[in-house]
């Protein structure tokens, strides 16, 4: 499904002084569909940007990544617009993904009116069927985002993805702004859904029960490097270098 071969990217900032920060280290590792690769590492090793650097939102300075066979670092606008709306984020806040101007039936409309799909009808079966499959009653679709929960938020933008044939998610700390037993259910609905659709998750956070419990591969950053990557119990039971070592017991 998704292949990043060598990936760099590299920052400077600074007003006074220039600072240069890699937060992205020729990185490379592999996603089969229908899997999840956990991406762990403390804050500030550059999972955020990985992650963005793969749905291309910025660009990679260097390296290849290929998604579905194809190399989407090279490939044109034209095309990039068609890869996109196979990707998606998910974010910590879920009611940032939503517009607060427009009740929840219209957010999830909105990708239709974008991408010119569909009839009133066939929308509206859309989106009965995919609020089933996230767990949301109808009654919701009048409500505004302000006026929804967390989990229910998260399950809207899921529902909004899924309309859309979204087959890849990158899914950035996605329950970690959310109460203990939401976390659960949100995280059983992911796991579900990938049963049940083959979705594939790039899966990032820092909690790593989470990460063990979803995740088939496992990969650590450490100052914009992977540093170790594998099958998630292999590397648990058996971490090979010393952070690694460290992280897996801090837990
Ligand atoms: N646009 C930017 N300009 C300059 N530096 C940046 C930029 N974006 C990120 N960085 C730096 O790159 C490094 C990695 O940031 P990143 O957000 O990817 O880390 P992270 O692992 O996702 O952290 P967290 O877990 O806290 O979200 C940080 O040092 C950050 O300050």
């Amino acid at each position: 499904m998704l292949e990043v071969r060598h990936l760099n990217k590299q920052y400077s900032s600074g007003l006074l002084k220039r600072q240069v920060v890699n937060p992205v280290q020729d990185i490379s590792f592999q996603i089969e569909a229908g899997s999840t690769f956990g991406l762990m590492g403390n804050s500030g090793c550059g999972k955020t940007t990985l992650s963005r650097i793969i749905l291309r939102l910025i660009p990679a300075d260097s390296g290849q990544i290929l998604f579905e066979g194809t190399d989407i670092t090279k490939c044109s606008g034209k095309y990039l617009k068609t890869i996109r709306p196979k990707m998606q984020m998910i974010f910590q806040h879920p009611e940032s993904s939503l517009n607060p101007l427009m009740n929840i039936k219209n957010n999830l409309l909105e990708p239709f009116k974008i991408h010119k799909l569909y009839d009133k009808e066939r929308r509206e079966e859309e989106i009965r069927e995919k609020l089933a499959l996230v767990g949301l009653p109808e009654g919701l679709l009048s409500h505004y985002p302000h006026e929804i929960s967390g989990g229910e938020a998260q399950r809207v933008v899921i529902a909004r993805a899924l309309t859309m044939d979204v087959r890849f998610f990158v899914l950035d700390e996605p329950t970690s702004m959310l109460d203990v037993s939401v976390q659960a259910q949100i995280m059983n609905l992911f796991r579900d859904l990938q049963k049940r659709l083959g979705l594939t998750y790039l899966f990032i956070s820092h909690d790593l029960e989470v990460v063990r419990w979803i995740s088939t591969h496992i990969g650590f950053m450490n100052g914009g490097k992977l540093v170790e990557q594998g099958k998630t119990e292999e590397i648990i039971e058996n971490p090979k270098i010393e952070f690694t070592k460290n992280f897996i017991n801090s837990f």
